[in-house]
């Protein structure tokens, strides 16, 4: 299987261009979708009856799900899942593209592809982070509640799932480091050899910094030093320093542990 898409033209030594920098530039970009599409959730209220009952005819599940399903559906019918970098909640049952098929970059290795974590930032989404930066109450605004939750959980997957991009272009920076750990399917030498704690705390330092300056009241008058923020700036960088960092990092090991496959 892994052999015959290989012959479908992935070349390990054709240059994507890509290098720790660019990769690192992209997941800097994603903070900005991931932080305002926080701030963008947390004009609602928590809304539960939007994650706790079914309201669709026909479909059991909650509202938050058939919105997510719904889309995804026609989203996967443009061609948003041929591209790497996407990936679906509810991978199952997928409806082809009737789009003209577009030719990305083959720049990860094709194992990547069985690669996703989606239930696990589906958890993590509803039951921990949601609680921590919206307030309670419901105003009965679910559909957009929900479509809200959609911006929040792709932006999410997108940033975690681009550890794939970035184990690569470490993997090709240091193949000689990396082998022998992918040979022993090491998992704790692979953390320690793609973890850079000065990068992750760095990280955490500007995520708070984005959600204080984009959260900002802006006025034309005289700057209140007492800024309130549409979304605590702590919890965005315990978001990071707790999940995405970690989460990141997981797919980082998962990607290189096929890496020579
Ligand atoms: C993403 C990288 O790999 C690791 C994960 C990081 C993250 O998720 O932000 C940061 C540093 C590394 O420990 C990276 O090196 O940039």
């Amino acid at each position: 299987m892994v052999e015959a898409e290989v012959s479908l033209g992935w070349d390990d030594s054709v240059s994507s261009g890509m290098t720790l920098d660019t990769v690192r530039d992209s997941l800097i970009r994603q903070e900005d979708t991931i932080i305002f599409s926080l701030i963008e959730r947390a004009k609602f209220p928590l809304n539960s009856p939007t994650y706790n009952q079914s309201w669709v005819p026909g479909f059991s599940g909650s509202l938050v799900e058939f919105i997510v399903k719904q889309t995804e559906n026609l989203q996967a019918k443009v061609g948003r899942y041929e591209n790497p970098e996407e990936h679906p909640f509810f991978p199952d049952d997928l409806p082809d593209t009737v789009v003209p098929h577009f030719e990305y970059p083959k720049v990860l290795h094709p194992a990547s592809a069985s690669i996703n974590i989606n239930k696990d930032i589906w958890d993590m989404y509803f039951n921990q982070l949601l609680p921590l930066f919206v307030a309670a109450g419901d105003d009965g605004n679910y559909a957009s509640t929900a479509a809200s939750d959609l911006q929040c959980l792709q932006a999410l997957s997108k940033r975690i799932h681009y550890g794939k991009f970035v184990a690569e272009v470490k993997f090709r920076d240091a193949p000689q480091d990396y082998e022998p750990a992918i040979r022993t399917k090491d998992k704790e030498g692979l953390m320690k050899l793609l973890t850079f704690e000065k990068v992750e705390e760095m990280v955490k330092k500007r995520v708070e910094k984005k959600a204080m300056v984009f959260g900002q009241e802006v006025t034309l008058g005289n700057t209140d030093t007492n800024v309130k923020c549409k979304v605590d700036p702590s919890v965005v960088s315990r978001l990071y320093g707790d999940w995405m960092i970690p989460l990141t990092k997981d797919v980082e090991v998962e990607y290189l542990l096929r890496r020579l496959d």
